[in-house]
């Protein structure tokens, strides 16, 4: 794949914006960082429709967003044409999300799950195929 990532988060992802990028940058990716820079309270969507933005318009293969529960920014994300942004808090759901739905974006809930287990949870769901077969009949079934 593409090694050109996307990235962003609201305050509550902030703290593990940058270890993902070191993670990202030791693998090798290139890193768009869509902010936001600081711990400073923001609203999640003015970071998430950006990073959404990006891999919609396959400028990115593909996003990670981050806030306190991983909702705000999936919600946000999954209202791009294109877009599969999924939760994942462990590294099982990170596989599923890709194996299964074929997510573009992984979103993580900063305020429930460790760095070191969202950095495990990124490298999964970038290592991680898609499986088609019966989840392409799925998937293709998910726009209105
Ligand atoms: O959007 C969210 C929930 O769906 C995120 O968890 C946000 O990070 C959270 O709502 C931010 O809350 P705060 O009280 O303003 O820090």
């Amino acid at each position: 794949m593409s090694k050109k990532i996307a990235i962003g988060g609201d305050h509550a992802g902030f703290p593990y914006k940058q270890p993902i990028i070191d993670f990202l940058i030791s693998e090798g990716y290139e890193v768009e960082d869509f902010g936001t820079y600081s711990l400073d309270s923001v609203d999640y969507p003015d970071f998430a429709h950006p990073v959404a933005s990006s891999v919609e318009e396959s400028k990115s293969e593909r996003g990670i967003l981050i806030c306190g529960s991983a909702n705000g920014v999936a919600i946000t994300a999954n209202k791009h044409q294109g877009i599969r942004a999924g939760l994942a808090w462990n590294t099982e759901v990170a596989s599923l999300v890709r194996q299964h739905n074929n997510a573009n974006i992984i979103c993580l809930p900063a305020r429930f799950i460790s760095i070191e287990t969202a950095i495990e949870c990124v490298k999964v769901f970038l290592n991680t195929p898609f499986e088609g077969g019966r989840h392409q009949d799925r998937v293709n079934k998910i726009t209105c």
